[in-house]
């Protein structure tokens, strides 16, 4: 979310209403006339670190200015881009002082790139900055007064670089980007442009790409196939002016950095419906109605179909590039990387295939999806060569993952993660063998509540996993459970979900598609075997209103909601615990869990436990 995001948006604190994260008190109180001007240098103080990194600086006036990169307790000198209502938006040029918790960021790319805004602040700092982002959201959204002591500390991420399995690169349309000066976050336009630049998207320029060689989040062997892709790219003729000026217009994706965490919602091969537009509509509904607008007419038009050849008009071919390597015990080392092009001409593609196997041998898997505009409605996806799979171990479980299938990135913390959704849910951890985890442990069960109390006996509850995925999580709580149902929107994902039932033996577990935004999800949800636990975990829009007001008349006891957004979470947590007549609250627990899964990004998860007040 940008800074300008977070203050333009509308607020409304009402249960069942949209809101969001309100402006900053103190914006409205200073006069625009104070305001600076653009391109003016000016010193700043940076008090804290905004949800989604940027630094919330004041001058001395106390006019509020966003600038990235700079660090809370932080004097700075800093050059303003930009002069909104109530505040303006900054670049840091240097510090005046040297900052305590400041560290050199590792990444050639640091600055510019959108990904790891928080390289620069050491682990325990980004750390500090993270959960006081959720305690900020439950007091400002969520109207939790006492949020301070009911969020624990975060759990920490053991591997802070190369700890993704995944990524996502795009092909620059028209132009490239090159560093600014070191630490700051400018974004300069080439002379040149180039159409076959691949790389991430600086933050606030989606339609640009910063050529990428180098990823610190990504293993190294991904790094040698993002160079060979890189480097067969520039060896292809330039798209046409026009085919790249479409794109540029059609290209906001939401992947800043590319670091995205809803991943494309899948559906199996050859059947994909929806899931692609899915994926972008999750990430932001702003970014979203900001796209159709660019895209205007041309890109409603090519939703309808999935392009298998090339278009009329003229199309930029190359879309993104999604490298995936496999950490389970099965294939351990192995990659699977997706071109996703916006028509299918497979004869294309073979040269960068035979290139990338050629120079990375563990690359076993390749396959192409089609999806002719970043939202489009029909998206393909067509095998190349190899497995149209990978096979993925978590809580000694063994999981297939589709190409486009929701897998949560960061393997190792996974399973920390669901250790703590376990023991909020009163159930046993399906793993507590790493020590990460053990001690992950320790800082729930450290909180003034007993999970014993309410303990459910084995083979007892019934258990629901919404926005299940491939169903990873009520899978490995299975065991404990009389019936496991989950359920999600993307067919792909539960298709997946159900294979991996089946592979793991798991009898009682059975996976349903629905959309859980739906206004008539009660009609649905009524029919099936009612929930003693609910686990909840929904993209980063949150969960929908009709599905929280039927989660509140269940018979369920107690609610885990794992977020990546801790301000929808705040939001939503406000409805599920607000008093309506009729209707039972729900109480938010002391316990909310922040687990880091996205060192050096300004992404945060966080595990609430909810109990019948
Ligand atoms: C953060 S992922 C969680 C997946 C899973 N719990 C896991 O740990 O891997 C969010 C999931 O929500 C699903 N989703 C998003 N919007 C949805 C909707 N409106 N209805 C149902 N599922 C939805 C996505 O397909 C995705 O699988």
């Amino acid at each position: 979310m940008s800074p300008g995001a977070l203050l333009s948006r509308t607020v409304c604190l009402c249960p069942g209403q949209p809101h969001s994260l309100p402006p900053p008190k103190t914006c409205n109180a200073i006069a625009s006339s104070q305001a600076p001007e653009a391109g003016q240098h000016i010193e700043l103080e940076c008090t804290a670190l905004a949800f989604g990194g940027q630094g919330v600086c004041r001058q001395e006036s106390g006019f509020v200015v966003f600038c990235n990169a700079a660090l809370p307790g932080e004097k700075l000198l800093a050059e303003v881009t930009a002069v909104k209502k109530g505040h303006a938006v900054a670049t840091k040029l240097r510090s005046l002082h040297t900052h305590q918790h400041a560290v050199r960021p590792p990444c050639p790319h640091f600055g510019p790139c959108g990904g790891c805004t928080l390289q620069n602040l050491d682990y325990a700092a980004q750390l500090a900055a993270k959960r006081e982002w959720v305690v900020s959201a439950l007091q400002r959204i969520g109207g939790v007064s006492d949020a301070e002591s009911l969020v624990t500390s975060v759990v920490p991420c053991r591997d802070v670089f190369r700890y993704r399995n995944n990524m996502r690169f795009s092909f620059g349309p028209r132009h490239t980007i090159e560093a600014g000066p070191a630490g700051s976050n400018q974004a300069l336009p080439t002379a040149e442009p180039h159409a076959h630049a691949l790389g991430l998207h600086p933050r606030g320029l989606g339609a640009t790409v910063l050529p990428i060689s180098t990823c610190h989040l990504q293993d190294q062997e991904a790094d040698r196939i993002l160079q060979v892709v890189s480097n067969w790219a520039k060896t292809l003729p330039p798209e046409s002016p026009a085919a790249t000026s479409a794109a540029s217009e059609l290209q906001q994706g939401p992947t800043e950095g590319g670091l995205e965490e809803e991943d494309a919602p899948d559906a199996p091969l050859h059947q994909q419906q929806q899931a692609y537009a899915g994926r972008r509509r999750q990430s932001g509904g702003g970014r979203m109605q900001r796209g159709r607008g660019r895209g205007g007419g041309r890109g409603r038009q090519r939703n309808r179909t999935v392009l298998d050849s090339p278009p009329e008009a003229p199309t930029q071919f190359l879309r993104e590039v999604v490298i995936r390597r496999g950490r389970g015990d099965v294939d351990k080392g192995i990659f699977m990387v997706d071109l996703i092009t916006t028509y299918h001409a497979p004869e294309r593609l073979q040269p960068v295939v035979a290139a990338i196997q050629a120079e990375v041998p563990a690359a076993k898997s390749f396959v192409n999806t089609v999806a002719a505009t970043p939202r489009s409605r029909n998206v393909k996806t067509y095998p190349i060569s190899g497995p149209h799979f990978l096979r993925e171990t978590l809580c000694s479980l063994d999981f297939r993952v589709s190409p486009r299938s929701f897998f949560q990135t960061n393997t190792a913390q996974t399973e920390t993660l669901y250790a703590i959704v376990a023991a909020l849910a009163g159930l046993e951890p399906a793993s507590s063998s790493q020590e990460q985890t053990a001690s992950a442990l320790e800082n729930v069960r450290g909180q003034p509540w007993d999970p014993n109390e309410s303990r459910f006996g084995s083979g007892v509850p019934i258990l629901w996993d919404l926005f299940c995925g491939i169903g990873t999580i009520g899978l490995s709580l299975a065991v404990q459970c009389s019936r496991v149902i989950g359920i999600d929107g993307a067919g792909g994902g539960i298709a997946d979900a159900s294979l991996n039932a089946h592979r793991n033996s798991i009898s009682n577990a059975s996976f349903l598609q629905h959309d859980l935004a739906a206004q008539n999800i009660a009609s649905k949800l009524e029919l099936l075997p009612q929930p003693d636990i609910i686990i909840a975990d929904p993209a980063r829009n949150g969960m929908g209103t009709a599905l929280l007001s039927y989660l509140k008349q269940s018979g369920a006891s107690r609610i885990v909601y794992v977020s990546c957004d801790p301000a929808s979470q705040a939001r939503d947590l406000r409805q599920l615990t607000f008093d309506e007549a009729g209707l039972a609250p729900f109480k938010l627990m002391p316990g909310v869990v922040p687990c880091d899964m996205f060192p050096h990004t300004a992404h945060i998860e966080s595990v609430a436990l909810l109990t019948r007040a």
